[in-house]
């Protein structure tokens, strides 16, 4: 590619070091599958709404593409060619005009514990305090052990485990795929069994969003894209969207492909205080992923029934 700055293949991102490190992984990928060098490319770094509030929980803050709205505003704009987000933070709905092109290879999707009072979640003692930002965690904890004091817990990765340090809280839980990607895996004191931890919709794998009619971005970005966490996300972003993807609602979800063109789906939706949980699995063609998504979110909503969702818009139910 020639050198000329106009040729410059501009990709935007948060400016958090885990944000960070999942563009320069974009990037360096793009470099290699196309011969190019690091000068190729600009990283353009946005503060997100996300990024600005930090003393309120997400679910109340609300509003879909908190952490990727003015990352979008800069694609529709054309400041920006290419986008890299979290997938597990785009929204199921996209403004128009925009599409997500490619998926990284998903990183491992489970959460990890970091305790300091204990290093084991089943060891805290009682009463003792776990931070957390996300409603999901928050009923999780609280399905296993309710006797334990659930606080919010902002930040990236980094403020947190120093809060963390400084005794605000005696533990805390994060995706191990983001300590992977920051290189640190090791403040880990227990890896959460997906069982009693599904993970959020999309955790562990990186998007890339660009124009619908961009073409030249879509060539560039498609030797990057993996097929099998295309299929997953299909599949967890249909459950997510039939679900209403309300993030006051703790939802998870979990797809696993055999390699052989089979897909096994694992949903759930809880109330905050992990009281309820409603559980389904779906199995079929991975071919089929967005429709085996679909399929999941509705048994759920059949199941829970519409009080489930009532209980929330009404305020009968509270998160913690
Ligand atoms: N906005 C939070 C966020 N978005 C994506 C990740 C982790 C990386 C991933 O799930 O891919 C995190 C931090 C966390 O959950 O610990």
């Amino acid at each position: 590619m020639a050198a000329g700055s106009s040729d410059l293949i501009r990709i935007g991102t948060r400016g958090s070091r885990l944000a960070l490190a999942q563009a320069h992984e974009v990037r360096d990928r793009l470099a290699r599958a196309h011969g190019l060098s690091e000068a190729d490319f600009e990283i353009v770094v946005m503060s997100t709404a996300g990024d600005r509030i930090q003393d309120r929980p997400l679910s109340e803050v609300g509003g879909k593409g908190l952490f990727t709205r003015e990352i979008e505003d800069a694609l529709l704009t054309n400041r920006i060619d290419l986008a890299v987000h979290s997938a597990k933070d785009v929204a199921t709905i996209l403004p128009d005009g925009l599409v997500l092109s490619a998926f990284l290879p998903r990183e491992d999707v489970r959460d990890v514990f970091v305790g300091r009072a204990a290093r084991r979640l089943a060891d805290l003692p009682h009463g003792a305090v776990v931070g957390s930002a996300s409603l999901r965690r928050q009923a999780q904890v609280k399905r296993l052990r309710p006797d334990l004091k659930l606080v919010i817990f902002r930040g990236n990765v980094q403020t947190r485990l120093a809060k963390l340090e400084a005794g605000e809280v005696d533990g805390t839980l994060l995706a191990l795929a983001g300590l992977n990607r920051l290189g640190l895996a090791e403040v880990a004191t227990e890896i959460l069994d997906t069982a009693d931890f599904p993970p959020a919709p999309g955790q562990g794998a990186i998007a890339v969003e660009s124009r619908a009619g961009d073409a030249r971005t879509a060539a560039l970005v498609a030797p990057i894209h993996h097929a099998e966490t295309g299929t997953a996300l299909t599949a967890e972003r249909a459950f997510l969207a039939t679900l209403d993807g309300s993030c006051r609602t703790p939802i998870a979800a979990h797809v696993r492909l055999d390699g052989a063109g089979r897909l096994d789906f694992r949903g759930l939706i809880l109330t905050p205080d992990g009281a309820t949980v409603f559980e389904t699995r779906e199995e079929g063609p991975a071919a089929e992923a967005e429709a085996i998504g679909r399929r999941a979110g509705e048994s759920l909503l059949a199941e829970a029934g519409p009080d489930f969702f009532a209980g929330w818009a009404a305020g009968a139910i509270r998160p913690i």
